[in-house]
């Protein structure tokens, strides 16, 4: 790299680096004047730079540096021979680097001059407007100049400092459209091609084909430079190196950041859809907490690790992390790293401990790569079992632990909302957040008080102001949308204020209602809304009740509080006989989900009223209904495929998707109504066919239910047997898996019709399911062992690849991996333990494994399921 050097005399001379010997140095950013002006290579070499204005820019970059005792420094206009074309070529292939690794880059804005101040890190007005319309935001160059360096300060014409890109980070998003994560050096990647397109989308240069090359590092992509071939061409090229590195990242992806098995849900969409959902997110209702005591304390004191918000339901406390979310975002430095994740009790992708260790783990990977490494090792081994066997959470737990003392990381600041609402594991989290908290170094420990409560009702003077903000941009937007009169107004305004006692929810309900309520109306409606969240359910419970859609308003109650994870409108649509007949009217649909309250309120208050036939009766109308969607939706090669060896992990979604409506019925869930009829009625139904007199009717049911069951058993088998094939190619299922069944299964022979008429010789194979039922796969080497635990529910097996794998043999899972295990061969099936461990050792015989802890000591026979329920992993074997 070439870089003028500031000499003792006050002189600039260049001098070229290797890459690996690169001083530190500053960079300017600047737009070109005519080219005559600036300073070129050649200029330097001859000694005629001091003649040209552009001299100017360069004494000013160098002036700047030498205050920040920088030697060195970079300048576009002089530092490449343009003349050679291979340095061009490179020039600008690095150019994003350049930037990137300089200690500091100086805005030099030529067209900002004089009579300029800063005040409060805010320019004046008048400044504003003329930064605002500083042609260096015009140029293409520039984009990456703004984005790249770590540190980007900005001056006037006469050198005088306006702000750095931090300070100006509101404005620079004004103008620029990049948001304030990419300024502060969030990883690109994590903005869609489409959003990193935008922000270049009105930026000109004086080479069309510049126009493309100067986002090659945006992309990260590297493309040799044509000049001649035209804007069009280029950004042709520009697109295709973009495509094949996403699909390379794509591909990297099964193990690394976008890792489809540790994204069980991306925790930046979470917070968004809740502040949708809820309303938008207001800072006049959360900037209190910036101020608090003991949420400064948090922030402030090193000590003070973790900060426990509680508050009663509807208290805003959602809303709060939402935006304490947000000014971390802006206050963190860029070093820090920031994670959150919001738990869900009704969405069972996100009411877990596991998914909330996932979903950090996810997004500060997302902001620092690197830290795939923590696991990567257990990744490799393990593949995507690793996140959903049985000891995904201590796998996960221990991973996170890597993270955290990852001598890398400077801060790390983790959020989690609504705990309450992790219904699985919840006990272990918090005992994990206890331990990661405590985690001080010793000379912390005595001093430490390293727990802060803060309590929403110990706090109300400041919840109310909050609510009173909330109230009156309520109230703002019922006015505006309803056109009040000031009286009407004022009688609202008053009302909620004397009565929401600090309960953001509360007001946010009333508003709800009020907001189709007629202005005539509204003072005389006012009267009817009872103070506190549960005598308002109650009301709103009985207007539904009364109303002329009570019951299919009832219908979707009751729905919604049964399905096991939030379902979408369609899906409600599918599974809501009422709501299918009005399908071709949206707007009627919307108005009744709008009558929807809170599933705890449903639960405990108004049972009877939304399951008057018991929940059993809601489960059978789900499942009815979702057979009765799957017989209308389901077809062959669905997403039209074609390739049989396509692989789901690159299949994308189709938009509209055909499978949207169906998505919650194809995820069968057990404990169906033959089932639960068999153990609970069965004698009971005897009894009343013998008084029926028609016992006769009985046993030609049972047969036609055992014929089902017989279908039933060859569709397992039929599972079991292929399970996966078709996990790795879905339309295999049509292929390879039809015609490698035996002629006898009854699956082949009632969808003979699918199997491919393409093939006219097809393999032989007997008419009988092997005795083989599932090949498990997984091992890299022999198996040298194997033992089923007594309930034939586990089984291990031991192989000469150092692992020892426990299965669940119903599904063929790989449910755990012991690593570096030692195994001897000998005539019994014998395991022996981590080296580290000798000379202790196991053996599996029968259904046992027998433990021994030291030489000489009596082995301990432990059945197989209760060393792998209740031993950590590395001790198992
Ligand atoms: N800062 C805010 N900006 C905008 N709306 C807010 C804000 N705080 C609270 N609200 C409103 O209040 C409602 C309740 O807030 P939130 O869901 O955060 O309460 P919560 O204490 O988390 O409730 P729960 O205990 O039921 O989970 C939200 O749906 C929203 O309409």
């Amino acid at each position: 790299m070439r870089l003028l050097k500031l000499e003792e005399n006050g002189t600039f001379n260049l001098t070229k680096h290797p890459a690996n010997k690169i001083p530190k140095y500053a960079i300017l950013s600047h737009t070109w004047g005519a080219e005559d002006e600036e300073v070129s290579f050649k200029d330097m070499k001859r000694g005629a730079a001091t003649s040209k204005t552009g001299y100017e820019k360069i004494q000013f970059c160098g002036c700047q540096a030498a205050k920040e005792s920088l030697k060195y420094f970079w300048v576009d206009t002089c530092c490449i021979d343009k003349s050679d074309n291979q340095e061009l070529q490179g020039s600008i292939n690095s150019m994003f680097r350049w930037y990137r690794d300089a200690e500091i880059c100086y805005v030099y804005l030529s067209d900002i001059s004089g009579g300029v101040s800063v005040r409060d890190g805010e320019l004046s007005r008048e400044w504003k407007r003329d930064f605002r319309k500083s042609r260096w935001f015009t140029r293409a160059w520039t984009l990456q100049e703004l984005i790249a360096p770590k540190s980007v300060q900005f001056f006037s014409k006469e050198g005088e400092r306006l702000g750095g890109k931090r300070s100006l980070e509101q404005t620079l998003f004004e103008i620029t459209g990049i948001p304030p994560e990419a300024l502060r050096g969030c990883p690109l990647s994590n903005f869609s091609v489409e959003e990193r397109m935008s922000w270049a989308k009105s930026r000109q240069s004086k080479y069309d084909e510049d126009a493309a090359y100067s986002l090659l590092g945006i992309f990260g992509v590297f493309m040799s430079p044509l000049y001649g071939e035209g804007k069009e061409y280029t950004f042709y090229r520009l697109q295709k190196e973009i495509k094949t590195r996403e699909a390379h990242l794509t591909g990297k992806s099964i193990a690394t950041i976008h890792n489809p098995s540790l994204r069980i849900t991306d925790p930046h969409d979470d917070k968004r859809r809740i502040e949708n959902t809820k309303g938008d997110l207001l800072e006049d209702s959360y900037s209190w907490i910036l101020d608090n005591t003991e949420f400064r304390q948090w922030q402030d004191d090193e000590q003070s690790r973790l900060l426990w918000i509680k508050g009663d339901p509807g208290k805003g406390k959602t809303m709060l992390l939402c935006g304490i979310v947000h000014e971390l975002k802006k206050s963190v430095v860029k070093m820090d790293l920031l994670s959150y994740f919001f738990c869900q009790a009704t969405d069972s992708r996100i009411n877990n401990a596991t998914a909330v260790i996932r979903g950090l783990i996810y997004l500060l990977i997302d902001q620092k790569p690197s830290l795939i490494s923590h696991i990567r090792k257990k990744y490799d081994r393990a593949g995507k079992a690793l996140f959903l066997d049985a000891n995904a959470w201590v796998a996960l737990s221990e991973i996170f632990t890597n993270i955290l003392q990852d001598p890398s990381l400077n801060s790390t600041y983790l959020i989690i909302d609504a705990l309450d609402e992790c219904v699985e594991d919840l006990p272990k989290l918090l005992k994990f957040i206890v331990e990661q908290s405590s985690a001080l170094p010793r000379e912390f420990l005595k001093k430490a008080k390293r727990r802060v409560r803060l309590s929403l009702e110990l706090n109300m003077e400041s919840v109310s102001a909050a609510v009173g903000m909330f109230i009156q941009w309520r109230v703002l937007q019922l006015s505006q949308d309803n056109k009040y009169d000031n009286k009407t107004r004022e009688a609202v305004q008053h009302f909620l204020s004397s009565n929401a006692d600090g309960t953001f929810l509360w007001v946010a309900l009333v508003c709800q209602n009020l907001k189709d309520v007629r202005k005539r109306n509204v003072i005389k409606k006012l009267d009817t809304f009872p103070p506190g969240l549960d005598s308002l359910y109650q009301q709103m419970m009985q207007q539904l009740s009364s109303s002329d859609d009570a019951d299919v308003g009832k219908e979707i109650l009751a729905l919604a509080a049964t399905v096991y994870r939030p379902i979408t409108l369609e899906e409600l649509v599918t599974l809501t006989e009422q709501l299918k007949e009005m399908a071709d009217d949206p707007e009627s649909i919307q108005e009744i989900i709008e009558h929807c309250v809170c599933k705890d309120f449903l639960f405990a208050k108004a049972f009877d009223k939304v399951f008057p036939y018991g929940t059993e009766a809601t489960h059978h109308t789900i499942f009815s209904k979702s057979m009765q969607e799957m017989s209308r939706t389901l077809r062959r090669d669905i997403y039209n495929l074609d390739a049989l060896g396509y692989p789901p992990e690159n299949v994308e979604q189709l938009d509209p998707d055909p499978l949207s409506a169906s998505r919650y019925s194809v995820d069968l869930q057990d404990g169906g109504a033959v089932d639960s009829f068999l153990r609970k009625q069965y004698l009971y139904w005897l009894e009343a066919l013998s008084l029926c007199k028609s016992m006769p009717k009985g046993l030609v049911s049972m047969t036609k239910l055992e014929s089902l069951i017989q279908l039933v058993r060859d569709a397992h088998r039929f599972i079991m047997s292929h399970k996966w094939a078709i996990e790795n190619s879905p339309l295999q299922a049509y292929i390879s898996v039809l015609i490698f069944s035996p002629t006898g299964s009854l699956i082949r022979d009632i969808l003979k019709k699918e199997e491919p008429c393409w093939i006219s010789i097809k393999p032989g194979i007997g008419d009988k399911w092997s005795a083989c039922l599932q090949t498990l796969k997984g091992h890299s080497s022999y198996v040298s062992s194997v033992a089923f635990s007594y309930d034939s529910t586990r089984l291990a097996s031991a192989s000469h690849d150092n692992t020892v794998k426990i299965w669940d043999p119903s599904n063929g899972d790989c449910l755990q991996t012991l690593n570096d295990v030692w195994i001897r061969h000998r005539s019994e099936n014998l395991l022996w333990l981590p080296s580290e461990y000798r000379p202790s050792c196991s053996a599996v015989s029968g259904n046992t494994i027998g433990i021994g802890v030291g030489s000489g000591r009596p082995w301990l026979p432990i059945h197989a399921h209760h060393l792998v329920s209740r031993i950590p992993c590395r001790f198992i074997v």
